[in-house]
């Protein structure tokens, strides 16, 4: 059986003194794809966040990439971010910094030292989005899809098991959007990242169908777990 990434158990999500979700109870597999869908404001960003550690939790159990969520210490936060990548619809790339610094900046601000292996990272994760030869480029020298892959590049520095994406094709065209979905698809089949990606996108949807959490009147539907 599948390694389990994700696992949520009686779940209640907060904003403030709101209860935005409850009663959540998932699990995610190693390599498996997960849309997050709902409405806007249902609390599909809520979710997300708690599953990053931005918003503690406060009633439930959840353990992330082996991390005990449950009355974590806010120390324990940035161990947690290392084991996962974060992908955003905004991109969020240091503005005044070309791609490598970009991506030099996140594994020197997560420990690595040795100058020979922080390249080999580099070049192995910008190989792997498809800009081997774009490292040299200011962000705002790239289309929204190459910023979009340096985004998921940085995503990917860690190797981590679990990528969490928000709304990823959010700003971009639909072939754009197509060549993300292929590029997120392939790193969860290639190297059993786990992906779980917030999205309105209903044509990304029919196109590149998965199993789907569903934020509803408060809960969340699984599409795996039958009604
Ligand atoms: N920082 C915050 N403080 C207080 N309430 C918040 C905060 N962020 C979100 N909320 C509220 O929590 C609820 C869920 O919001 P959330 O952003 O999780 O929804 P969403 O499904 O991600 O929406 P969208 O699709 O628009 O991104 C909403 O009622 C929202 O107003």
């Amino acid at each position: 059986m599948a390694e389990t990434v994700v696992s949520v158990r009686d779940v209640n999500i907060y904003q403030g003194s709101n209860l935005v979700l409850q009663d959540v109870n998932f699990n995610i597999a190693r390599g498996e794809f997960v849309y997050l869908v709902g409405k806007t404001g249902t609390g599909k960003s809520s979710l997300l966040k708690t599953l990053y550690g931005e918003l503690p939790l406060k009633e439930g159990v959840a353990n992330v990439a082996g991390f005990d969520l449950k009355g974590m210490d806010w120390k324990k936060v940035p161990f947690l971010r290392r084991n996962l990548g974060v992908v955003f619809q905004d991109f969020q790339l240091l503005t005044d910094r070309n791609v490598h610094q970009n991506l030099r900046f996140v594994l020197k601000a997560t420990g690595w030292t040795d100058e020979k292996l922080i390249e080999e990272k580099i070049n192995d994760v910008l190989d792997k989005v498809g800009l081997k030869s774009k490292g040299f480029k200011m962000p705002f020298e790239m289309s929204g899809g190459e910023q979009q892959r340096v985004d998921i590049a940085r995503a990917l520095l860690n190797s981590p098991k679990l990528i969490l994406a928000d709304e990823p094709t959010g700003n971009l065209d639909p072939e754009t959007s197509d060549e993300i979905m292929q590029l997120l698809f392939q790193i969860c089949k290639d190297y059993g990242t786990a992906i779980v990606m917030a999205t309105h996108d209903f044509i990304v949807i029919n196109r590149y169908p998965s199993r789907m959490l569903k934020t509803e009147r408060s809960r969340v539907l699984d599409s795996a777990v039958p009604v």
